[in-house]
């Protein structure tokens, strides 16, 4: 997938900026940005989640940055997610770092070993209380699940941050990995005075599914 460096306000398909006459489409708007390595599947997990297809054959890596928008419902809230795919090759470093700031939500999509560079980076670049989750791709081949379940585990809890495998293939985990951001942004926006607190590390663990499950696929 190529991207527009720096591109943000227009693009084919994307609906524009505007209400429609019945009202807004959305009731709250956060930004995610994903993180990692080139070739970990950034683009793929982000096209499974908006369009439900996996993009196999040839790898284009992605230029720049790049973004597409979805709106998910999380108890009865409509979330737009601005997602940014960014390039995870190192001369679009400085490119993807200017994005950095903006955004509410981090995913980090890993398919090599666990790598606590891009936690650094995003400590030095990002909100201070941006929502992050680490996340281990292509669950569905053993030979490519570079980053192993412990490692993750471990990553994941020195940081304090949720887990979780995907598999941008098979669908593994990518619907929830977005709604698990989604929703602690909309409980962030606005928490309701009865509402019960939401922790996204226990509502990851309660919901995600495990490579087994996917065995079939
Ligand atoms: N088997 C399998 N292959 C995957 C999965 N996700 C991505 N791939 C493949 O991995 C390659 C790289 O995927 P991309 O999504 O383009 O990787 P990226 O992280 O966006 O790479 P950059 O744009 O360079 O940062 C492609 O050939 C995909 O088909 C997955 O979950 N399982």
């Amino acid at each position: 997938m190529t991207g527009t460096p720096g591109t943000a306000a227009t693009r084919d398909g994307e609906a524009p900026e505007r209400s429609p006459p019945c009202g807004p489409s959305h009731d709250l708007t956060g930004k995610v940005m994903l993180l990692g390595d080139s070739g970990v599947g950034k683009t793929c997990l982000l096209i499974r989640f908006r369009d439900g297809a996996f993009l196999s054959g040839t790898f284009i890596a992605t230029v720049g940055i790049d973004f597409r928008n979805k709106v998910v419902t999380v108890d009865g809230v409509r979330v737009k997610l601005q997602i940014w795919d960014t390039a995870g090759q190192e001369r679009f470093r400085s490119v993807t770092h200017a994005y950095y700031r903006d955004a509410q939500g981090k995913g980090l999509w890993h398919g090599a070993t666990p790598q606590p560079a891009w936690l650094t980076e995003i400590h030095e670049y990002a909100q201070r209380d941006v929502v992050i989750m680490l996340l281990g791709n292509k669950a569905d081949v053993s030979s490519e699940r570079v980053i192993r379940s412990e490692d993750g585990e471990m990553l994941a809890r020195e940081y304090g941050v949720p887990f979780m495998e995907t598999s941008a293939k098979t669908g593994m985990n990518v619907e929830l990995a977005f709604l698990a951001i989604a929703k602690e942004l909309k409980y962030r926006a606005g928490r309701q005075a009865d509402e019960p607190s939401f922790q996204i590390r226990d509502y990851v663990e309660s919901q995600k599914k495990r490579p087994s499950c996917c065995s079939f696929l």
